[in-house]
């Protein structure tokens, strides 16, 4: 045997028994012999296509099985140096979900703030997360502890661990999809606020909040496309051949270049996400145009959904009143004597708030909370406080002692009108705007100047004490304004008011027991704030009734993450905001129970 014939013998190809079996013959043979089948890419493409951002979800559980398939999925995506820096937090407690849409919901009105008036109404007519219903949340976040230099493909390109994360979540979308679950990727978020939430470590940075469930939506095309928000260009806009072009011509004309902080929360869950999704289900049986009442749908669909569709159509307003030592400085363009009238005037439901109340179909319970005179006022219900009260600047404003007990019966009085239906908040006392500006600098941040307005109608020279007054205050109370989350009861005894105090336990109770509160100006608004800090869960019973003329009113809103439902400058206090806001609501429930449904 020659060395040629040798040479011409085959042996079998030696297939390796790890990695790629294919050999260079096969692969030049047919080069499109990796493809799947037809029927599968089919399958994908239309899973691609059909990928939605779902943000209304019913409240079903998903099986758990469903869950690891698709986390699987995520873990599967393709990393920067296959790195693999996603991390999925699973969140099932009903006290961070609460608390995620509350930051959600401040995210949703600073961002409206950006925008021109005309994009921010229709960017608040969107619903744009669905935090509350969806039964499962996954945080996806990025470590990026590592120095980008340690990472194959990412010394040059460093944000490229950020990339792989957002992979990982488009896969988990398409496998979501797949299953016929929703999921929508919420970024409606400060980010240091959902990482101080979910105690990130420093350098573990979040990629946005997943909501995830049974869909209770099917939208053939994207949300926003739909809402005539914006549509998908087409592909040649975004496409460019050898280097970047200036765009399609159209006309003869060139485009334009292509284009867990601990909560004190028990473990109550205090708007499940099966009632609120029961809210909106039988909204969209109505025959009208989805979330036709706008402002006031939102409103109605958080009060059935409290309620379990079973809110009764009435209410209670709780009308509070104190005198304040600090009105003796001169910050009020009234005497301080017009309290106790009002009062008086409430008892006998000829005060503007209880004649707003009875309008609105609300019963009234007056509280005197401090006014001044040893004896209370008649027929009102008494919590006075029992020690001597301070003027903010030299000494406190309540005791300690005092606050703790404004607060505990303020919530036995919330708890018990919680029966009635909606608890609206009403306030009054010469004084008290000054108090209410003391109080908004400490949990806003916002100067004295941005805070302090005209109250019941004061003059320059009265606003200008006011200033000198609560500089002065917030001076004397630095150090524990400074801390005020920590304890919001000792702001309330170093800056508060009497009625503000007994409010914040109305609030609590009211919201312990399930019921909507309506907040009414700035004075009626703190207790809501102070409420939400004590209790995070709180704030989903929260509805903002009115902005009043008071100016710290609308950044307390905004803290709160609340949208007012009717913004008229009021400067009544008592509640009257509350009632018109109240009525407006049994109004829209009235509406929302009567009109026709349509068929499934
Ligand atoms: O609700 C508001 O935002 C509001 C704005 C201005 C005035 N008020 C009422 O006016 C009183 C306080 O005003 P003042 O000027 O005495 O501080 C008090 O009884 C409040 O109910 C209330
Ligand atoms: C008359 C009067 C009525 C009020 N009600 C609430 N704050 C008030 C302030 C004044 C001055």
């Amino acid at each position: 045997m020659s060395a040629h014939e040798t040479q011409a013998a085959t042996w079998p190809r030696p297939t390796p028994l790890v990695g790629d079996a294919t050999s260079a013959h096969e692969r030049r043979a047919d080069p499109a012999g990796w493809a799947f089948s037809p029927e599968a890419i089919g399958t994908l493409d239309s899973v691609i296509a059909g990928r939605r951002d779902i943000r209304r979800f019913r409240p079903e559980a998903v099986p758990d099985s469903l869950l690891a398939e698709v986390l699987t999925a995520g873990h599967q995506a393709p990393s920067v140096g296959h790195s693999q820096p996603w991390r999925f937090i699973v969140v099932r407690d009903p006290a961070i979900r609460d608390r995620a849409a509350h930051l959600a919901d401040r995210a949703r009105l600073d961002q409206a703030g950006l925008l021109t008036n005309d994009r921010a109404a229709r960017m608040l007519d969107l619903k744009l997360e669905g935090l509350r219903e969806a039964p499962l949340g996954v945080v996806v976040v990025c470590d990026r502890r590592v120095p980008a230099s340690g990472v194959l493909g990412r010394a040059t390109f460093p944000d490229a661990d950020l990339w792989s994360c957002a992979c990982a979540i488009e896969n988990m979308w398409l496998a979501a999809r797949a299953r016929g679950l929703g999921m929508g990727w919420v970024t409606l978020f400060e980010p240091d606020d959902l990482s101080a939430l979910l105690d990130l470590p420093e350098g573990v940075v979040p990629m946005g909040w997943m909501c995830l469930g049974w869909p209770d939506e099917r939208p053939p095309a994207p949300g926003l496309e739909r809402a005539a928000w914006s549509k998908r260009m087409p592909l040649e806009d975004v496409v460019m051949h050898d280097r970047w072009a200036g765009g399609r011509t159209v006309d003869g004309v060139p485009g334009a270049s292509p284009t867990a902080p601990a909560s004190h929360l028990g473990p109550r869950d205090h708007l499940p996400p099966s009632s609120l999704a029961a809210a909106t289900d039988d909204a969209d049986t109505l025959l009208a145009p989805p979330e036709s009442l706008g402002v006031l749908d939102r409103a109605v669909s958080r009060v059935e959904a409290l309620g379990r569709g079973k809110t009764p159509l009435g209410g209670t307003l709780i009308l509070a009143g104190a005198s304040h030592p600090v009105s003796a400085l001169g910050v009020s363009a009234f005497p301080d004597r017009v309290t106790r009238d009002v009062l008086e005037a409430a008892v006998a439901g000829e005060s503007m708030g209880a004649v707003s109340a009875r309008s609105a179909g609300l019963g009234v319970i007056v509280v005197d909370a401090g006014a001044l005179g040893d004896a209370s006022v008649p027929w009102a219900f008494s919590a006075k406080p029992s020690h001597p009260q301070g003027d903010l600047v030299s000494t406190d404003a309540m005791h300690r002692l005092d606050v703790d007990r404004l607060l505990d019966v303020g919530r036995g009085l919330g708890e018990g009108a919680a029966r009635g239906g909606l608890v609206a908040l009403g306030e009054v006392g010469i004084g008290n705007t000054t108090v209410a500006a003391a109080l908004a600098c400490a949990v806003t941040g916002l100067t004295p100047r941005e805070t302090v307005g005209i109250g019941a109608g004061a003059d320059a020279e009265i606003v200008e004490r006011k200033r000198e007054v609560v500089e002065q205050a917030l001076a004397r109370t630095a150090s524990r304004t400074a801390a005020w989350r920590d304890d919001p009861a000792d702001l309330l005894a170093a800056l508060g008011g009497p009625e503000i105090a007994l409010l914040t336990g109305v609030v609590l109770g009211a919201a312990d027991a399930g019921a909507p509160v309506i907040l009414d100006g700035l004075a009626g608004s703190l207790p809501g704030v102070l409420a939400v800090a004590m209790e995070p869960g709180v704030q989903a019973h929260l509805i903002a009734g009115q902005q009043s003329r008071e100016r710290a009113h609308a950044e307390v809103l905004r803290s709160l993450g609340l949208e007012p439902l009717l913004s008229l400058r009021l400067r009544s206090g008592e509640g009257v905001g509350a009632c018109l806001a109240a009525s407006l609501i049994l109004q829209g429930m009235k509406v929302r129970r009567g009109v026709a449904r349509t068929a499934p």
